[in-house]
């Protein structure tokens, strides 16, 4: 028997409580194993429908299937003990009613189990989180750049170039706090604006391509790994896992051919 107390995960309101204090630290993540390894340092994990593009190869989010999110989810809650893990709600599966939505991201919660989810959009989207916030489903907020609309914005645009849009982004994320919503991801937009609406509403802000300023900050993990050999200009890239997986590959690929692997220590005697 194990005397090892088990670790309670971080909470929501733990999050919330973190409003101006502390910053935020979390990362996505899809994948058992390297999820174990974020579970050290991050606050929250997301698996984020960016898997979508990350994991299959997918030209945007707006394909991500609900299974698929749950798969991944399943994998990063059983990978991990301290986090707490958010599950990106994908397009199409809650943006008809609230009702819609609620199936749905129960679903998500039961069958991964997960803390919370994620959905894109603001004003548009308040009475969905006022409802399911109501019927004990935590909703992180997702403005800004919101990458499920890119076919309405005409690809990924930075948010708020132009001053006169800033009141828009600022009650988008008014409405979403005063919803319910627990933490608010800003993506892509300009720093001023990230900075002001994280002074302006009561929930943490977590940022991506947004301001310094922000209560937390989120990246995609295989991007700040230097897996992706395409990054966004947001990304800070401090590790080089794409040149060490090619160098490993590239070492196999000489053992196996000059027939050094397997050696003595990896076969059966
Ligand atoms: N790997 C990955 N990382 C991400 O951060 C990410 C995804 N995938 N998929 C979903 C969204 C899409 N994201 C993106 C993708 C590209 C840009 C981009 O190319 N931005 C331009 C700026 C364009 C402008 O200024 O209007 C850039 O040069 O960085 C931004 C956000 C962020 N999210
Ligand atoms: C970029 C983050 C915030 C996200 O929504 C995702 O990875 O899907
Ligand atoms: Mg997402």
């Amino acid at each position: 028997m194990s005397t090892q107390k088990p670790i309670r995960r971080v909470t929501v309101p733990q999050i919330a409580a973190r409003k101006g204090g502390d910053p935020i630290v979390s990362l996505t993540s899809y994948h058992a194993h390297t999820a174990a390894i974020v579970d050290k340092y991050a606050d929250f994990i997301l698996v984020g429908d960016s898997l979508g593009m990350v994991m299959h190869g997918m030209e945007s989010t707006v394909g991500v299937p609900l299974d698929l999110m749950i798969m991944h989810g399943k994998a990063v809650v059983r990978g991990t003990q301290r986090a707490l893990i958010v599950v990106d709600m994908p397009f199409g599966t809650y943006e008809e009613s609230p009702a819609v939505a609620f199936r749905n991201a129960a679903r998500i919660m039961k069958e991964t189990g997960c803390g919370a989810v994620k959905l894109e959009g603001g004003k548009r989207m308040a009475e969905t989180i006022h409802f399911l916030t109501e019927r004990g489903i935590p909703v992180m907020a997702h403005t800004g750049l919101t990458p499920q609309s890119s076919h309405v914005m005409g690809g990924f645009k930075t948010q708020g170039r132009d001053e006169d849009s800033w009141p828009m982004h600022e009650e988008d994320a008014k409405a979403v706090s005063e919803a319910g919503a627990f933490a608010i991801v800003l993506e892509g937009m300009v720093e001023p604006l990230a900075a002001k609406i994280t002074k302006q509403i009561a929930i943490p802000t977590i940022g991506i391509g947004a301001s310094a300023d922000c209560d937390g900050q989120i990246l995609v993990l295989e991007d700040m790994l230097g897996l992706n050999p395409k990054p966004p200009k947001f990304v800070k890239v401090y590790g080089d896992l794409g040149n060490q997986i090619e160098n490993a590959v590239k070492s196999y690929a000489d053992e196996v051919k000059d027939r050094s692997f397997p050696s003595a220590a990896q076969t059966y005697t």
